[in-house]
């Protein structure tokens, strides 16, 4: 519950600072930026504050504003909360007008922090503070004090002139802010665990090229659909960045594999996917690809499946999710809002055969595949399309 006169979000970072002062900086820097524009993209009126170690959105629409924080990367938690003159009268004022409206009984606590000169101390503000609480709603509940595990939190962070009353502390996705790394080439299939993968490269930092692979008859328009929808969900936590999905049409390919290859045909279809996604990244300047593959989830993801589809291609494959089990990552889709969009059944199992290989060698795979597949995988490239999305075409 937002604290009575909120007028300001107070915004952490959490990695950003362990980074050396100038980089810290800089990351700050962008940090705002994310801020501004995210508050911008949903419309909410809000002016950021940049001071080192802290951002600040003066807002008079404090919950607007702490929902659109909390979708930027970069931000670890943010607290809507009322900014009042550093002194005690005025912070105990407010301590006690924000507990007539949050107190409902139990037990509570004061935590204060200082920086700056006055003449009280953080200890005084937690002693002054709990006693104008309990003044405040002795009449109406049994206000008890608990320093260990309270009921109620009443936060105060004393800045030199100015002191910030709040009661939560709303995570955000924590990570650093997109753009402070180089584009990855995410290959979004609209299943599950993609659209996981790529919300988690974004939240270390580097942007996403979107490509989706039309799988034509083997996939469909439902198919094509969820996976355009993950990429929107996905674009709306970085309204700077363009997430118009890239397409590229292989069904014809597929066809040929399925005719061509047996127990690797799986896993010939991954280096040739790979090597589309090679193409692309050459064209976006993209440093790596990302797939939301894990260890062990499908036969192609066996340890010895994945190395021989990774000599397909020169640049790095990053699989956020190696170590995931499948519930951590329904568990994340939900929270993203990836899941339902991405529980349209449809796609790769009609691709697969009925005996996969599981432990397969390079030389095995290379053996059973077109000679020319590498070559296939360039002529689809080259017809990549770019599809206009109304919510996707980022502002710079
Ligand atoms: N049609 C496609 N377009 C783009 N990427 C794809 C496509 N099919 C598969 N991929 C990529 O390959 C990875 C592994 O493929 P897999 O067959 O396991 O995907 P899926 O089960 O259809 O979807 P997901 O992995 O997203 O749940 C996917 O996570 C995705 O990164």
């Amino acid at each position: 519950m937002t604290v009575p006169g909120a007028d300001v979000v107070l915004l952490r970072h959490g990695d950003i600072g362990v980074k050396s002062a100038h980089v810290q900086a800089a990351m700050e820097g962008h940090l705002a930026e994310r801020v501004a524009a995210m508050l911008d993209a949903r419309g909410v009126e809000g002016r950021v504050e940049h001071e080192w170690g802290r951002l600040f959105v003066r807002t008079d629409e404090p919950e607007g504003a702490t929902d659109a924080v909390t979708d930027v990367f970069g931000v670890h938690t943010a607290s809507p909360a009322r900014a009042v003159p550093a002194r005690m009268d005025a912070i105990t004022d407010a301590l006690a007008a924000t507990a007539r409206t949050v107190y409902d009984g139990g037990t509570f606590a004061v935590e204060a922090r200082r920086t700056g000169d006055h003449d009280f101390t953080s200890h005084d503000v937690g002693h002054e503070g709990g006693d104008a609480i309990w003044r405040a709603v002795s009449d109406d509940v049994d206000p008890v004090v608990d320093l260990d595990d309270p009921d109620h939190r009443f936060f105060v962070e004393v800045r030199d002139e100015e002191a910030f009353v709040f009661v939560e502390k709303r995570d955000g996705p924590g990570g650093f802010p997109v753009g402070t790394q180089a584009p990855l080439v995410a290959l979004i299939s609209g299943g599950i665990d993609s659209p996981v993968a790529g919300w988690q490269a974004m939240r270390r930092g580097a942007p996403i090229v979107p490509l989706y692979l039309d799988l034509g008859a083997y996939g469909g328009v439902d198919h094509r659909e969820r996976a355009f929808a993950t990429i929107d969900t996905l674009a709306q936590y970085v309204p700077t960045q363009d997430m118009r999905p890239r397409v590229v049409q292989v069904g014809e390919y597929v066809d040929r594999l399925v005719d061509a290859i047996d127990s690797t045909r799986m896993l010939s279809y991954r280096r040739f996917m790979y090597r589309i996604a090679e193409h692309v990244a050459d064209t976006v300047d993209a440093a790596g690809i990302v797939t939301g593959e894990a260890l062990g989830q499908k036969s192609s993801q066996t340890v010895r499946n994945l190395n021989a589809v990774d000599r397909a291609t020169r640049v790095p494959i990053h699989r956020p999710l190696l170590t995931r089990d499948k519930q951590e990552i329904i568990a994340a889709a939900r929270r993203i809002g990836t899941y339902n969009d991405a529980t349209i059944d449809a796609g790769c199992q009609r691709v697969a055969p009925d005996k996969p290989a599981t432990r397969a060698t390079v030389a095995a795979v290379e053996a059973a595949e077109p000679a020319d597949l590498f070559e296939w995988a360039a002529d689809a490239a080259a017809s990549v399309e770019v599809v206009e999305r109304s919510r996707t075409e980022g502002s710079s």
